[in-house]
């Protein structure tokens, strides 16, 4: 590899009482793909805010291609060479791709080009897509597309401008399914062998090993380690253990005894939505967590919800304890005795302008009134404060907006809510999507803990997490429901009924 295309040094960042980011020293060669590693709350969305300009550091120094540079705003970055596909790219839906990257290029460069000759891009863009791995149709609207689709927008967008030499992807992968993630993969390697420079934050760490050239590992606003995967390979180095500084063991919480399964909480019987799911029947129980695996399209989302009374079913029952009811509501799903934690938690589970103390007891108002004196601020300070800590809420503040957390700790706020809500049945979708390997492992306990009082379905598109954690599985699979054909799936019967629908009632 040749001269380092980005050094920075001794850069730092803080927020008010936080140190976000310590004297972190960094750096990037040409085509490497280099992987940022680091528990929710170590600081590497921080660290790519300041390099593509979304930031500015307190101190430190960054050098480009050999220069120094400071970034007063994106475009800055844009100019220097380096581009950044944010987490969730704001990509307009009733626009065609090709129409998307030109909007991009058009707010990214607009001073840095002047006119805008379409000719000269839409032929960029082709020239760019005939390298591209993933065939991809861009006259099609953006809101049609698959995820990986839009993910190939959203990198073509960011490249399209002249000179970029620095590609930032933020957990490009948390949406993807399995296929998609190669595909994703591939167009990665097709970028490094042009020469651009990835940098690439993720909390799968099979993915590491899969892709990047190197990584570095962040904890607690320092960069402690740097190294070549070749190296972590051979000398068999942990990477869950340099991101919580100590020896991480098995994530998953023992199973229950299958003795120790208590009375049915819920059960569904034949429910079906339209363009949903059909004649879905499962029971689930106190003492155990069952797990329900499907991929993206499998209609898990859609059951969960409409257990929960978004969008409640078309036929067949629900009963809590036994007795049937009739959901038409989430706060009727609330009274009835369920809590869900949405897999989207920007948009469904969280006030994000709003803090903790807001957010966690919203999902039992009563309990937070505190009986005939009203709001009993000093015991819901309390209360909340014991449930953060529980889900280990990093930093601890109770004051903050939810906006001010990493995204890992937005979804411990969420969980913190759930516990709040004191329900008898849980339902959790991608409990997990951007939370790191210490915090899972905490949160798996938790949903251990809970369902020796109630009972805990964990839905997920995470195979190895179903199987992991759950004591029953069963997969669901465009729409319908795949059970074991003799009594458990194995990790790798689950995953096939999830793919094939392979055992199909
Ligand atoms: N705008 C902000 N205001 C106040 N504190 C912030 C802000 N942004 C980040 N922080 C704090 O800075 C620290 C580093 O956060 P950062 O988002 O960089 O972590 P991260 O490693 O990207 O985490 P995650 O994996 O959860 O995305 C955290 O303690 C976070 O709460």
């Amino acid at each position: 590899m040749g001269a380092p295309v980005l050094i920075a040094s001794d850069v730092c960042k803080r927020f008010g009482p936080v140190q976000a980011l310590r004297n972190v020293d960094f750096r990037l060669e040409p085509g490497e793909v280099h992987a940022l590693l680091g528990i929710n709350g170590a600081g590497k969305s921080t660290f790519i805010k300041i390099l593509s300009g979304a930031l500015q550091k307190d101190s430190g120094t960054i050098r480009i291609g050999g220069e120094d540079v400071h970034f007063r705003a994106p475009e800055d970055a844009i100019r220097a060479g380096i581009a950044t596909v944010q987490q969730h790219p704001e990509l307009v839906p009733d626009m065609s791709g090709l129409d998307n990257i030109f909007l991009g290029r058009e707010t990214a460069s607009r001073s840095l080009m002047g006119r805008i000759d379409r000719e000269a891009l839409e032929a960029r863009a082709d020239a760019l897509l005939a390298r591209f791995a993933v065939p991809i149709d861009l006259s099609q609207e953006v809101g049609q597309m698959s995820a990986v689709e839009r993910e190939a927008v959203a990198i073509l967008q960011a490249i399209a401008v002249d000179g970029i030499r620095v590609l930032i992807l933020d957990e490009p992968t948390s949406t993807l399914t399995d296929v998609e993630r190669e595909d994703l993969f591939a167009l990665m390697n097709q970028l490094r062998a042009q020469g651009i420079a990835i940098i690439y934050i993720t909390h799968q760490l099979e993915e590491v090993f899969a892709i990047a050239d190197s990584f570095s590992v962040f904890r607690g606003g320092a960069c402690v380690a740097r190294m070549s995967v070749d190296e972590a390979r051979s000398s068999g180095v942990s990477l869950a253990d340099l991101m919580l500084g100590e020896a991480v063991g098995d994530i998953f919480p023992k199973k229950a005894d299958p003795d120790a399964r208590g009375d049915v909480f819920l059960e569904v019987r034949d429910l079906s939505l339209t363009h949903g799911f059909e004649n879905v029947s499962f029971t689930a129980h106190r003492g155990e967590i069952l797990g329900l695996f499907g991929l993206v399209g499998s209609g898990c989302d859609e059951l969960a919800k409409s257990i929960f009374g978004v969008d409640p079913p078309d036929q067949g029952e629900i009963l809590i304890h036994g007795r049937p009811v009739s959901l038409r509501k989430p706060r009727e799903a609330l009274d009835a005795g369920i809590f869900l934690v949405p897999g989207d938690r920007r948009t469904e589970g969280l006030a994000l302008s709003r803090h903790s103390l807001f957010n966690v007891p919203m999902a039992n108002l009563r309990r937070a009134a505190g009986g005939r004196w009203g709001l009993k601020s000093r015991q819901l300070r309390s209360d909340i404060q014991r449930l953060t800590d529980q889900v280990a809420l990093h930093p601890p503040h109770l004051n903050t907006p939810a906006s001010g957390f990493s995204g890992g700790n937005q979804q411990k706020i969420v969980l913190a809510k759930g516990l709040y809500s004191e329900a008898d049945i849980y339902i959790f979708v991608e409990p997990t999507v951007g939370v790191d390997i210490g915090a899972r492992a905490k949160i798996y306990g938790l949903m251990r803990d809970l369902s020796e009082r109630a009972a805990v379905i964990v839905v997920s598109s995470d195979c190895d997490e179903v199987h992991g954690v759950a004591d029953r599985t069963i997969a669901l699979h465009k729409g319908r429901h795949v059970e074991p054909e003799s009594g458990v799936f194995s990790r790798d019967d689950l995953l096939m009924a999830g793919i094939m629908g392979k055992g199909s009632l």
